[in-house]
């Protein structure tokens, strides 16, 4: 049996450490000790926790991307030894430090810039922000291919589907299949749906996650943004890429081959599982996680998502369909309409809406072809849909 003393230490950085991903990754490093030296953490702008999370992890380098909070954090890590920094360029710093292994769990497009910078230390990474796929992803995959970097996918579906596409050569792939658990308003109707409180859409009925990701499985904008990151990390066109309902979240990713043969990823909903993967890989190590127990899961059920309740899915699969700079605009339009519901700013349906008219009030724009283009596109599409806030605000609940 593989135990972590068997071999050499890796050196690990980890972006977005005081996050949900992040606590999951040092609950992993936890299973594998003497198996990593931690590089680097970084966070944006919770000192006590990142502080706590690097002398925790034994970090050499702690960042925190809030300029302001750079004495707060020294003085936390005083007698520590961490040396550590504050503002963006001190999470650019940790995140381009030589390592082995890169694990870049930033929320949102802020990943951006620090996942591009960790690929130009030319490493492998471990990817849990999908949003800098959406955001630049042609450019990222080209950028990541440039510096020969191998790209692991973290996120839960695409996880399972890269070990799934290890059973036959490219070539034999007709379909790749994410599941959605549904989130909390798989059952529930229109009408009640679009009185949905940020409370209620915070209840995630089988993952514990950041809040982000989790207003985004209530829309399911969460699944659209998991088929544009599938395009670009498998290399798939979209009429190759399918989302199905799957209120167990057992089953996280389907390939189906040319021969009619499928192969699926299963564990239980815990993120533990795809992190130790990405940590172990080509490897595997022995970790704690709860084992997948069939018998007890019982029935695993499956149906179409419905895109009438959860309009986000339509939205994204249109962005993708336009390509261009629509994935870009699509990510920022989301991320300010998840702020403003989670202030309760806008109502269920207007978080889509917001999004749905950003995108409509913009002409089409070539792909982003820099992290610059990237994000002068990401800041157009927030002035717009900042604008444009009043206009759906009316319409809170
Ligand atoms: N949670 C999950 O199970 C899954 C998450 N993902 C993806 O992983 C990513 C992280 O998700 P999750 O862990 O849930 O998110 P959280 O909100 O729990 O954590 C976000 C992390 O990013 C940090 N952060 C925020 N802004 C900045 C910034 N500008 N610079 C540096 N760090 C910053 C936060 O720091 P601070 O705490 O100081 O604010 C925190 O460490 C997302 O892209 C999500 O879609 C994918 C699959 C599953
Ligand atoms: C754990 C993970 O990968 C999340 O992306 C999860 O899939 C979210 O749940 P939904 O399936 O409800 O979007
Ligand atoms: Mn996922």
């Amino acid at each position: 049996m593989e135990h972590a003393s068997d071999h050499p230490r890796q050196r690990l950085t980890l972006l977005g450490a005081t996050g949900s991903i992040g606590r999951s990754v040092a609950k992993v490093l936890a299973d594998a000790p003497g198996r990593f030296q931690v590089e680097a953490v970084a966070g944006g702008r919770d000192v006590a926790a990142l502080a706590e999370t690097a002398r925790a992890l034994g970090a050499r380098f702690a960042a925190v991307a809030d300029p302001k909070a750079g004495p707060a954090l020294a003085d936390a890590l005083a007698g520590s030894g961490i040396a550590s920094g504050a503002g963006p360029s001190a999470v650019l710093e940790a995140a381009a430090r030589a390592c082995d292994l890169v694990v870049s769990a930033i929320v949102g497009v802020a990943g951006l810039a620090p996942s591009v910078a960790a690929l130009g230390a030319g490493r492998r990474m471990a990817l849990a922000n999908k949003e800098c796929l959406v955001a630049a992803g042609a450019f990222f995959m080209a950028e990541a291919a440039r510096r020969g970097v191998e790209l692991l996918p973290m996120d839960s579906e695409h996880n399972a589907i890269f070990q799934a596409l290890s059973a036959a050569p490219a070539r034999a792939v007709e379909k790749v299949t994410i599941t959605a658990s549904g989130g909390p308003f798989r059952l529930k109707r229109r009408e009640e749906i679009a009185r949905a409180t940020p409370a209620d859409a915070l209840k995630h009925p089988n993952w514990s996650m950041g809040a982000k990701i989790t207003i985004d499985s209530a829309t399911m904008m969460n699944k659209g943004l998991e088929l544009i990151e599938a395009h670009h990390l498998f290399a798939l066109p979209a009429e190759r890429l399918d989302a199905v309902v799957h209120p167990e979240s057992v089953v996280h990713g389907l390939v189906s081959f040319v021969d009619g043969a499928v192969v699926a990823g299963l564990a239980v909903p815990d993120m533990c599982v795809p992190i130790a993967h990405c940590l172990s890989y080509p490897d595997r190590f022995v970790t704690t996680s709860r084992r997948l127990d069939l018998v007890a899961a019982g029935k695993l059920t499956f149906e179409a998502p419905d895109e009438a309740r959860f309009p986000a899915l339509r939205l994204a699969r249109a962005a993708m369909a336009e390509g261009g700079a629509a994935p870009t605009r699509l990510n920022a339009a989301n991320e300010v309409a998840v702020a403003a519901f989670l202030d309760g700013r806008l109502s269920f349906y207007g978080l889509t809406d917001l999004v749905e008219e950003t995108l409509a009030r913009l002409d089409g724009a070539a792909a982003p072809a820099s992290v610059d283009d990237a994000l002068a596109l990401d800041a157009e599409a927030r002035r717009l849909s900042e604008g444009l806030l009043p206009k759906f605000a009316a319409k809170a609940s």
